[in-house]
C-alpha cells in the first residue's frame, strides 16, 4: 500500500537525494544543497511511502505560463523519481493523482514539466506543447551576412555580477511569447548551482543603453577541439539575439558553438552567409503541458478569427474534464451541441500554445473529424503568429 503526503521541510533533502539516485546521479553536496534548497516550496514536495519508507517523490513550484493573449497559473512539476526497487508498482501513478489534486486546489488550471523520457507522461494527459532544436556551427565557417540585424554592444560579466543582473534582463526578454515561464529568484540560485565553474556570461546592451539579452555559455575541450556550449541565450528582440550569436561565433580559439534547446523559429540560418553552417542536430519535445482544469485553461488564452468550433474532450484520468467545449474568438464555454471534432486531453495540450496545427493532428489520427469544415476553423482559432518556446529548464 502506497501512501502519498506532502513532506516536511526536514524531509526535503531525502526527497532530493532519492530523485538524484533515480536519475543515476550522486546526491547534492552540502554546498549544492545550500544553493538549491530555496527551489523547494513548502507544501509542494510530495513523498510516496511504502511501510513508512520513502520510495518515491515528486514536487512542483508555483509559476505562470505565457499563453496566447495572457498568462495562466501553472504548477511546474519536477524532480519526479521512484526508488529503483519500487518501480512499476504504481508509485508514480499515486504521486501524479495527489499532485493533480493539489494543483487544482491551488487554482492552477495547468501543470507542466520537462520529461526525461517521452513515454512516461502522456498516459496522465500531458502532451508536448513546445519543442526546441539543437544547433551546431563550425565557428570559422559561420559568417554573418551584412543584412543580419546589428546594433548595441556585448560585454562579458563575472558570475557574481550576472547573478544580480540576469533576473532583471530576463524580464525584458519576450515575456509574452507562448510557452515562456517565470524565473523566480530561487530558480536563478538553483541554476547556478547546477552549472560548472567554467560557465561564462555575456550581456547585450541595446542602442538605447538598456541591457536586453544575455548568453550563458561554457568552453568544453575534447577530441574534436574546443566547443562553446550555450546553456541559455535570450533577448528582447532579434538584434540582441543576433549580436549575442555574433559574439559567440567571434570568440578566439573556439572550433564549434553548440546550443541546446533553441526556439524552432530562431532565424540563425537566415543570418548566415552559408545557411548550411547552421546544422540542426536535434528537434525534441520541450515543455509538456497538462490541462488539469480544461475549461479554465482554455479560457486563459485568446483565439484567432474564425467560426466557433465544438470540440469533445476525453479525459480518463480527470473525468470531470470530459465533455464538449464551444471554442471561439469570443470565449469558451461548455456546450451541449453536437461535437465537430473529438480528441484526448493530451492531444489538446499539443494545440494549446499553437505548436501544432489541428490539421497535423487530424493527419496523425489524434483528432477525430465529425464535421470536415471545422478543421480549417480550428486551425485558425488555435494558430499563433509566434512559435511557442519555453527555454527554461526546471
Ligand atoms: C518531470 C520529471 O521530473 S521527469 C523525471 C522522471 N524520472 C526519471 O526518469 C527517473 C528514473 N525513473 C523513475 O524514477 C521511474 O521509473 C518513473 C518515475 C519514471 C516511473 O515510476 P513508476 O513508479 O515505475 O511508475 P508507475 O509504476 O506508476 O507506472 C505507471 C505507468 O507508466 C508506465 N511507465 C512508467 N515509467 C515508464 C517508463 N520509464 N517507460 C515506459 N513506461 C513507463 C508503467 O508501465 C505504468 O503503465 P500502466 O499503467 O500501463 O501499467
Amino acid at each position: 500500500m502506497i501512501d502519498v503526503r506532502a513532506l516536511a521541510e526536514a524531509e526535503f533533502r531525502d526527497s532530493v537525494d532519492l530523485f538524484r539516485r533515480a536519475l543515476l546521479r550522486r546526491p547534492p553536496t552540502d554546498e549544492e544543497w545550500a544553493r538549491r534548497r530555496g527551489m523547494l516550496e513548502p507544501g509542494r514536495v510530495l513523498g510516496a511511502f511504502d511501510g513508512g519508507e520513502l520510495v518515491g517523490t515528486a514536487r512542483a513550484a508555483s509559476n505562470r505560463l505565457a499563453v496566447p493573449g495572457g498568462r495562466v497559473p501553472a504548477g511546474a512539476v519536477t524532480a519526479v523519481g521512484v526508488r529503483a526497487d519500487h518501480t512499476r508498482r504504481g508509485v508514480l501513478r499515486a504521486l501524479v493523482r495527489a499532485q493533480f489534486e493539489d494543483v487544482r486546489q491551488r487554482g492552477e488550471p495547468v501543470a507542466m514539466l520537462h520529461a526525461t523520457e517521452a513515454v512516461i507522461y502522456e498516459r496522465f494527459g500531458y502532451g508536448v506543447a513546445t519543442r526546441h532544436r539543437r544547433v551546431e556551427l563550425e565557428r570559422a565557417r559561420a559568417v554573418f551576412r551584412d543584412d543580419a540585424p546589428r546594433g548595441g554592444r556585448v560585454r562579458v560579466l563575472t558570475r557574481e555580477a550576472a547573478d544580480l543582473l540576469l533576473p532583471e534582463v530576463y524580464e525584458r526578454c519576450a515575456p509574452d511569447r507562448p510557452g515562456r515561464i517565470e524565473r523566480a529568484r530561487p530558480w536563478w540560485s538553483g541554476t547556478w548551482g547546477f552549472l560548472g565553474e567554467d560557465v561564462l556570461v555575456a550581456v547585450h546592451t541595446g542602442a538605447d543603453g538598456v541591457d536586453d539579452g544575455f548568453a550563458v555559455y561554457e568552453p568544453k575541450h575534447g577530441e574534436r577541439g574546443t566547443a562553446l556550449e550555450v546553456h541559455d541565450l535570450t533577448g528582447a528582440d532579434a538584434t540582441a539575439v543576433a549580436q549575442l550569436w555574433r559574439f559567440l561565433l567571434g570568440v578566439d580559439l573556439v572550433d564549434r558553438v553548440v546550443a541546446h534547446e533553441r526556439p524552432l523559429d530562431e532565424p540563425l540560418e537566415w543570418w548566415l552567409a552559408d545557411r548550411r553552417q547552421c546544422r540542426v542536430t536535434e528537434v525534441a519535445d520541450d515543455l509538456w503541458v497538462r490541462l488539469v482544469d480544461v475549461l479554465a485553461a482554455l479560457r486563459a488564452r485568446s483565439y484567432g478569427a474564425a467560426d466557433p468550433v465544438v470540440v469533445e474532450v476525453r479525459d480518463a484520468v480527470l473525468p470531470d474534464n470530459a465533455g464538449c467545449y464551444r471554442i471561439g474568438p469570443d470565449g469558451v464555454e461548455r456546450s451541449s451541441a453536437a461535437p465537430q471534432l473529438g480528441l484526448d486531453v493530451a492531444a489538446l495540450a499539443a494545440l494549446y500554445l499553437g505548436d501544432q496545427p489541428v490539421s497535423t493532428l487530424v493527419a496523425a489520427g489524434r483528432v477525430e473529424v465529425r464535421d470536415p469544415a471545422a478543421v480549417a476553423a480550428a486551425d485558425r482559432l488555435f494558430g499563433t503568429a509566434v512559435t511557442p518556446w519555453c527555454g527554461t529548464g526546471f
